[in-house]
């Protein structure tokens, strides 16, 4: 079933020039780039989106991380969107996940994983009205 979902390529990607890198392996797999924009977002965005995490005990350092330098925030379609994006993006902690995905090939932190990606059909909904209310 053809799906979309809502990816952040996040400032940790931005900073070590990585954008592309990321973006290609989301491409080559033949996932469609819908919209895609590079935003430096505030506190109240950041809170919107982890609204799900904002009362946990890593939140604040996750959330000075999101605000710390821009982001690119892109919608991504194709067939089985979801799932496939989250496997291509691995576990989210870079030192576990596998090699061959983005945070396994690219990360050694369990905040600064590079990455996001909307983690349900509902998730996917809520999460691109946020970010592209157009679409
Ligand atoms: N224990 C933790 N310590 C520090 N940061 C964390 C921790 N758990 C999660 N995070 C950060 O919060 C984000 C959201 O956590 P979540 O559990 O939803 O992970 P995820 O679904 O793999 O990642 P994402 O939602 O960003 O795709 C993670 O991507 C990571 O940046």
């Amino acid at each position: 079933m053809t799906q979309r979902t809502l990816v952040l390529i996040k400032p940790d990607a931005v900073r070590r020039g990585l954008v592309g890198n990321v973006l290609s392996r989301f491409e080559a797999k033949g996932l469609t780039v819908v919209a895609m924009e590079q935003r430096h977002i505030d506190a109240a965005q950041a809170d919107a989106h982890y609204h799900e995490h904002v009362q946990k005990d890593f939140y604040p350092p996750l959330r000075d991380f999101v605000t710390s330098g821009p982001l690119v925030a892109l919608v991504l379609e194709g067939d089985e969107a979801i799932e496939v994006v989250r496997a291509i993006n691995g576990a989210t902690d870079g030192r576990k996940a596998a090699p061959g995905t983005i945070r396994g090939d690219l990360s050694l932190s369990n905040r600064e994983n590079l990455v996001h990606g909307s983690d349900s059909p509902e998730s996917a909904a809520r999460e691109i009205a946020l970010w592209f209310p157009q679409l």
